[in-house]
């Protein structure tokens, strides 16, 4: 007889022991029928889990909250938000419980996090659902920018919960396992200052401390090195958004991570041609969160988690506004400077000085702008190009006296092909693509989610036969539209 491997994991529960304020203990809704549609087998082994394990109808249960290891405490996680500039008090995990925190073998600590398992104290009108298309298209497109090197949170499995979800049809209903260094939000910190005890917002800024900045804990100001290490992250993490083509779509102060990982794939996608106003989700009517707009949107939204730490960051509340002020000064030097430091390594041209490029980067952006090229495939054909056939860049472009100009400018700076080729993608998770294979899913073919998950997961490795993988959308594909809360 074989022995079916039970599921083992042992589970802390530090966020919920060291912040209860902020912590509502619950338990994920019971799934009728679970059946596991993806699981993440390197991200199950960096973790030290056993995949074989995760596999069985245990290992669902355990992925779908209904299993619990002995000693785990699930927690629905408060946080307030600023959602399109207004200010939301009352947040929180309306449909997602923490399981508590994981240390893999190394000794790094990760959140076990649920989407989609049901309602808590927190869902306001909400069901606490999640459809199987919506959690498949955060786990692919999390995949993918953890492929690019873009720091994220990950996906370890999807599970279908044999549950239907009424949208605007009855869909069926899944449960994403998510992990994640953490899920301390900047409405997190917002939350804690509408309690208006500063007690709980020293705890919530040494807990954050601990857990992603260590260093700055030790440092002469800890809270201010603590909003400084803050925005850094979130600076370099904007500019690599911006350098793939990613628009995030949601930049609410809750969809901010205080440990720098995007989160909430909730109306994000990629920019096929290159268009800084593009805005893809049905509900930004205004552009809030246009591709354009993300770093002047992050910086307000650093603004606001500023605020909430000004209590911390000295006494006396003028002399806490002024040094808030002025590091927040520095924000759009430590993201632009990501920036063209990325800018330069997508031209081949990491080495050369800064003062030549900017006219050059500037009359390239200007020459996507006009002729509305795809930009993964503009910066792709680069390579080819400065091996001596500029053919497939020539060929995106309308304006050939333009393009053929700028080549001879490029060229002339000797870009390193080799380089070029691992810094811009062939595969990234195309909008038309991603919704061929969420349909497919829906109904209950998962190969064209897994073919596709295959191409994005390894971006920069161009391989025969996933030449439609690599290709624009077809003109027919038409605007693209995403939605929140699905
Ligand atoms: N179906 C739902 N039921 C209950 N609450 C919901 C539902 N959808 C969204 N919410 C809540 O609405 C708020 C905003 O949702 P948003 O779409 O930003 O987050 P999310 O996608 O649910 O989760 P996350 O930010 O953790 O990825 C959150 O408080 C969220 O928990
Ligand atoms: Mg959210």
């Amino acid at each position: 007889m074989s022995v079916v491997p039970q599921p083992t994991v042992t589970l802390d529960d530090r966020f919920a022991r060291e912040l209860s304020e902020m912590a509502v203990p619950w338990q994920a809704d019971e799934a009728p029928d679970p059946r596991l549609l993806v699981l993440n087998v390197p991200l199950a082994a960096e973790l030290g889990l056993d995949s074989k394990s995760l596999r069985t109808t245990q290992g669902s249960r355990l992925l779908t909250g209904t299993f619990l290891p002995p000693g785990a405490t699930p927690v629905a996680q408060a946080y307030s938000g600023h959602q399109f500039g207004g200010f939301s008090p009352r947040l929180g995990d309306g449909r997602a419980l923490l399981l508590g925190e994981i240390a893999d073998p190394a000794g790094g600590i990760h959140d076990l996090h649920l989407k989609g398992s049901g309602r808590t104290p927190f869902a306001r009108g909400g069901d606490g659902l999640a459809a199987v298309g919506p959690m498949l298209r955060e786990y692919l497109i999390s995949e993918a920018m953890h492929a690019l090197g873009i720091p994220t949170t990950r996906a370890l499995a999807v599970v279908a919960t044999g549950r239907q979800v009424r949208r605007e049809t009855l869909l069926p209903g899944a449960v994403l396992a998510r992990v994640a260094g953490s899920h301390l939000r900047v409405g997190s910190f917002q939350f804690a200052q509408t309690t208006g005890d500063v007690g709980l917002i020293r705890r919530l800024a040494d807990h954050a401390l601990a857990r992603h900045y260590p260093d700055a804990a030790h440092s002469e100001h800890p809270y201010l090195a603590l909003f400084e290490a803050v925005m850094a992250a979130q600076a370099a993490l904007v500019a690599q958004w911006m350098l793939v083509g990613f628009v995030h779509g949601v930049m609410n102060t809750d969809n901010m991570t205080i440990s720098g990982e995007t989160i909430d794939y909730g109306p994000c996608a990629f920019m096929d041609e290159f268009n800084p106003a593009a805005v893809y989700s049905s509900i930004d009517e205004s552009g809030r969160y246009a591709y354009a707009n993300q770093p002047v949107v992050a910086e307000w939204n650093l603004a606001r988690l500023a605020e909430a730490l000004l209590p911390l960051i000295h006494d006396d509340q003028e002399k806490a506004v002024a040094l808030a002020t002025d590091a927040l000064g520095g924000f759009r030097r430590l993201y632009g400077d990501a920036w063209t430091t990325g800018m330069k390594a997508k031209l081949g041209l990491a080495g050369n000085p800064d003062d030549s490029l900017q006219s050059l980067i500037d009359d390239l952006l200007a020459l996507l702008q006009a002729d509305r090229v795809d930009y993964t495939s503009f910066f792709r054909s680069l390579a080819a190009a400065a091996r001596g056939d500029t053919d497939p860049v020539r060929i995106q472009c309308d304006d050939a006296v333009g393009v053929d100009a700028w080549l001879h400018r490029w060229r002339a700076l000797g870009p390193d092909a080799t380089a070029l080729d691992r810094v811009n993608p062939a595969y990234i998770p195309r909008n038309h693509l991603v919704e061929e294979a969420l349909a497919a899913a829906t109904d209950g073919d998962l190969m064209p989610f897994e073919r596709l998950l295959e191409a994005v997961t390894s971006p920069y490795d161009e391989r025969p036969g996933m030449e439609r993988y690599a290709a624009a959308a077809p003109e027919d594909f038409g605007a693209y539209r995403t939605f929140c809360g699905t």
